[in-house]
């Protein structure tokens, strides 16, 4: 549990992952004790940032020492709440949807998606990568057994809002909506939108920029 009780900034929340990446890979390199400046100079970012994100795990690092490298490691993972396997349901087995069902990094990062809900007749009663696919009927009943609170939205966009409702019928508090549609649910629940696109804009825009000279 962290002391202080400061939300974390969204760019801090996702700049920590990707210090991650790279304390697994010092520690990869047995490399026992990292700095702020190590982390930054790998990422391109000021120490500072570092240390100041760093902050809002709980760690301390000792001045001219730095950080052991697997303390990190474990404290990044448990702020990250990737310490331990939470269990998911997946809301749309298609495209997308079956994409991310054989996607194995999720376990490793704690989200284990135990199965699957569509609507098509086809689908219900099959497997894909090795989790069933149900009807949403038998969400609710589903989620209180196997104590399921995340769902993951890959419905097309007019579909999103209902199953919305359907996953928080369920006792669901948090989506992860892959979706374009806003979602309109109570504050109590929490949505993160997920979408490839705006990484795209940012591409398109700073390669634009860069032909024009601006950066
Ligand atoms: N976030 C991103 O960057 C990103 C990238 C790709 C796709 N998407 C979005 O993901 C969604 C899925 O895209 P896709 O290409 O996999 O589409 P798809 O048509 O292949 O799959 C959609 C699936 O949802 C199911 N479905 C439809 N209505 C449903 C309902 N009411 N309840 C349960 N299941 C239902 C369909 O039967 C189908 O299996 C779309 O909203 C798309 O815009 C987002």
């Amino acid at each position: 549990m962290r002391e202080h009780l400061i939300a974390a900034p969204l760019p801090t929340i996702r700049r920590i992952p990707r210090y991650l990446n790279v304390l697994e890979d010092f520690a990869a390199e047995q490399i026992s004790f990292v700095s702020a400046t190590d982390i930054a100079n790998k990422l391109g970012l000021k120490p500072i940032q570092v240390r100041k994100d760093m902050a809002f795990t709980g760690i301390v690092g000792k001045p001219k020492v730095g950080y052991k490298t697997d303390e990190l490691i474990e404290t990044i993972k448990s702020f990250l709440g990737w310490d331990s396997a939470t269990d998911a349901f997946l809301i749309g087995a298609g495209a997308l949807g079956t994409a991310l069902l054989g996607y194995r990094g999720f376990a490793e990062r704690g989200l284990q998606i135990v199965a699957a809900f569509d609507i098509d007749p086809k689908k219900i009663g099959t497997r894909i990568h090795g989790k069933e696919v149900f009807p949403i009927s038998k969400m609710a009943e589903l989620a209180k057994r196997m104590q399921v609170h995340i769902g993951v939205l890959t419905v097309p966009a007019e579909s999103a809002s209902q199953c919305a409702h359907a996953l928080m019928d369920a006792g669901i508090t948090g989506i992860w909506n892959f979706s374009p549609a806003e979602l309109d649910v109570p504050e109590s629940m929490t949505v993160q939108r997920e979408d490839l696109s705006a990484g795209l804009a940012v591409l398109s825009v700073r390669m634009s920029e860069k032909k024009q000279g601006i950066v």
